[in-house]
C-alpha cells in the first residue's frame, strides 16, 4: 500500500519530497537521487533549495532524455536538469547523469546506464511525475513492467503534450531513452507527484486500477515503499481518498 498524501496545493506538496530528500542526504551525503523533469517536481526543487542543504556530493540519475536533439538544446532534459536542479540546488554537474550521455553509440546506451546505476549502488530515492497517458519516465502504455533503460518511441499524445516546450509538435523528437519500469522498481523509495485536474484520471488508474502495462504508472503498486503526493484536483478520482486522508492524519509519531 502506498502512502498517499493529499495536499491543498502543488506549492505545499513540494515540502514532502523535499523533507524526504533532506533526511536522506543528511544520513547519506552522497545519496543517489533519481531525477525527474517536467513542471511537477518544480515545487520540490524550490522547497529543497529553501533548506540550504549541502548537496554537492549527491549523485543523480535522470529518468529520461530525448533522442536526436543537438547537444545543448535548451529543451534537452540534460539542459532542463542543469537549469532547474543542478544549478539552483548546488549539485556537482559531473555527478549527474542523463541516459545516453556517455558519448558512446546509442545502441547499448540503456545497458550502460543500468550498469552505471548499479555501480553507484542503486537509486535511493526516485522522484516521479506522471504523464496524461499514464506514463512514468517516458514509459508509454505497453511498456513491459520489467523493462530496463532503453530507447522508446513517444506516443503522439506525449509529443503533443510536450510541444509547448518547442516551436511546434514537429520539433518534438520521436524517440527518447528512458529508465524502464523495472529500473524504477529497483529504486529504494519512490515518490510520485501529481498536481492538477489533468492528472486525476492517470493517478486513479495508477494507484487503484489493475497493474497493467497499459497503465505504466500502476507499476508503483508493486513497490514496497511508495509515497504519493497529490493535490485535491489530482486526487479527485481516487475512490479511497477519505481513507488516505484519515491514514495521513493518524500516522504514528515515528512516521512523522
Ligand atoms: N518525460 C516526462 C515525464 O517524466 C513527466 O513526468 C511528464 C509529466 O510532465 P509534467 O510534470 O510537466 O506534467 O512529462 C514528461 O513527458
Amino acid at each position: 500500500m502506498a502512502e498517499v498524501v493529499i495536499v491543498p496545493s502543488a506549492a505545499e506538496g513540494g515540502s514532502i519530497p523535499a523533507a524526504a530528500i533532506a533526511a536522506l542526504v543528511t544520513a547519506k551525503p552522497d545519496a543517489v537521487l533519481g531525477l525527474a523533469t517536467g513542471s511537477t517536481p518544480l515545487t520540490t526543487w524550490q522547497a529543497l533549495a529553501g533548506r540550504g542543504l549541502d548537496l554537492s556530493r549527491v549523485r543523480g540519475f535522470a529518468l529520461d532524455e530525448y533522442v536526436g536533439l543537438p547537444a545543448g538544446h535548451p529543451e534537452s532534459y540534460r539542459s532542463v536538469i542543469t537549469r532547474e536542479v543542478v544549478e539552483p540546488l548546488g549539485l556537482t554537474p559531473a555527478l549527474v547523469r542523463v541516459p545516453g550521455d556517455d558519448g558512446l553509440p546509442l545502441e547499448g546506451a540503456g545497458d550502460r546506464y543500468e550498469s552505471d546505476i548499479h555501480a553507484a549502488g542503486g537509486i535511493d530515492l526516485q522522484i516521479l511525475g506522471i504523464g496524461r497517458t499514464g506514463h512514468i519516465g517516458f514509459n508509454e502504455p505497453g511498456s513491459s513492467l520489467a523493462s530496463l533503460t532503453r530507447v522508446k518511441t513517444l506516443t503522439e499524445q506525449t509529443r503533443i503534450d510536450n510541444a509547448r516546450f518547442f516551436d511546434s509538435v514537429d520539433d518534438v523528437p520521436v524517440h527518447c531513452i528512458t529508465q524502464g519500469l523495472g529500473t524504477i522498481l529497483r529504486a529504494r523509495h519512490l515518490v510520485l507527484l501529481a498536481f492538477g485536474a489533468g492528472k486525476a484520471a492517470a493517478i486513479a488508474a495508477a494507484l487503484e486500477g489493475p497493474v497493467s502495462a497499459s497503465t505504466p504508472g500502476s507499476v508503483v503498486q508493486l513497490h514496497p515503499r511508495v509515497t504519493v503526493v497529490v493535490d485535491e484536483d489530482a486526487a479527485a478520482d481516487l475512490a479511497h481518498a477519505d481513507y488516505y486522508r484519515y491514514a495521513w492524519a493518524n500516522r504514528l509519531d515515528w512516521e512523522r
